[in-house]
């Protein structure tokens, strides 16, 4: 019998971004750095050698996974005595607010189209889910925004099993992040795609005993990883930013807020918001998600990926 402190094998390999970088072999680079701009979120300073380094070899391995998929399908479907459909192939995007899961989606998305074995990418996040702050309000959720019992846990479910079901198209809720709130009489319709990119704090989240979550129906997952301290800086100089451009937009739900604060009070705001609700969600809910991944980026002090974790077994 083994004895209790002998150690649990890592099921992940690990590698710094050098070794990692040599995995990209001969995929091509699609993308330029204007391209980049364009993708990448507020404040995030990745550049092409980033994308060269880091997201050229994920590309390549998820588009191996994806074509290894289609020889599982094979085995189905000899088994059954019967063709077998493709399906969408999922990958979950997860991490904490404000860690740069968007920038990390919208790249894999531009890149992955660029691949001729799927060209349709479709990107959906979680946050057109969210219960309309009326309803949060109702149910006295509005600083657990984010939290899981936030989310409509069961139209999330019906919208995944609806996409690995072969549905041809749904039409799902928008969230605002200037209004702060699900916008009324907007609709995002959703074509099902080869590949879906699905991102959102909460997607790798385990269900209750007995029945499904949508990481069920995952077929790869990301957890876009960095240290508290790190993200929390990130998180309130992304604020200070929005405050000077977007929150002066009179429809932006902080906007009232932004032009009464002085600069301090803001970041004070900005620290409680950070302390109280997204803070407490990540230590309590998203970093215990980490280890179900099949792959962790994790992030240094400027945003760039300085390690990678790549689940084996
Ligand atoms: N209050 C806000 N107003 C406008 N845009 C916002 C606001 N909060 C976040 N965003 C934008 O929403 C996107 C998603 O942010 P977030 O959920 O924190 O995830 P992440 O930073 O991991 O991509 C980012 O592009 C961010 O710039
Ligand atoms: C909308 C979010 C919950 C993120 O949602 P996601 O798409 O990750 O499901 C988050 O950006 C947010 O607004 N959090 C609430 C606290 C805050 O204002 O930062």
């Amino acid at each position: 019998m083994n004895a209790p402190w002998e150690p649990i094998p890592s099921p992940y390999v690990e590698f710094s971004r050098e070794a990692w970088r040599q995995l990209r072999a001969n995929t091509p680079l699609t993308l330029t750095q204007s391209d980049v701009d364009e993708l990448r979120g507020l404040r995030d300073p990745i550049g092409i050698d980033e994308v060269e380094d880091v997201y050229l070899p994920l590309t390549r391995l998820l588009n191996l996974f994806f074509t290894g998929d289609s020889g599982l399908r094979d085995a189905l479907s000899t088994f059954l005595n019967e063709s077998v459909r493709p399906t969408p192939f999922v990958i979950g995007v997860a991490g904490s607010v404000a860690v740069g899961k968007s920038t990390v989606a919208r790249l894999l998305q531009a890149l992955l189209a660029r691949w001729p074995e799927h060209p349709r990418v479709e990107l959906v996040t979680t946050d057109n889910f969210l219960y309309p702050n009326a309803e949060l309000l109702r149910r006295g959720l509005m600083t657990r925004k984010g939290f899981p019992e936030s989310y409509d846990r069961r139209a999330l479910l019906r919208f995944i099993s609806r996409i690995k079901a072969g549905a041809k198209e749904q039409s799902i809720p928008v969230y605002s992040h200037l209004e702060y709130d699900i916008l009324k009489g907007e609709r995002q319709t959703v074509r099902t795609p080869d590949i879906l990119i699905f991102e959102g704090i909460n997607v790798l989240q385990v269900p209750p005993t007995g029945s499904l979550s949508v990481s069920d129906y995952f077929d790869f997952s990301i957890y876009v990883d960095a240290k508290v301290e790190h993200i929390r800086e990130w998180y309130v100089e992304r604020f200070l930013a929005l405050r000077r451009t977007r929150f002066s937009d009179p429809r932006s739900y902080f906007h009232a807020q932004a032009r009464a604060q002085s600069d301090p009070e803001a970041v004070a705001f900005a620290q409680s918001i950070w302390r109280e609700t997204n803070e407490r969600n990540l230590t309590e809910n998203i970093l215990p998600t980490r280890a179900r991944a099949t792959l962790v980026l994790h992030k240094g002090p400027d945003h760039a990926v300085q390690r990678i974790r790549l689940r084996r077994i």
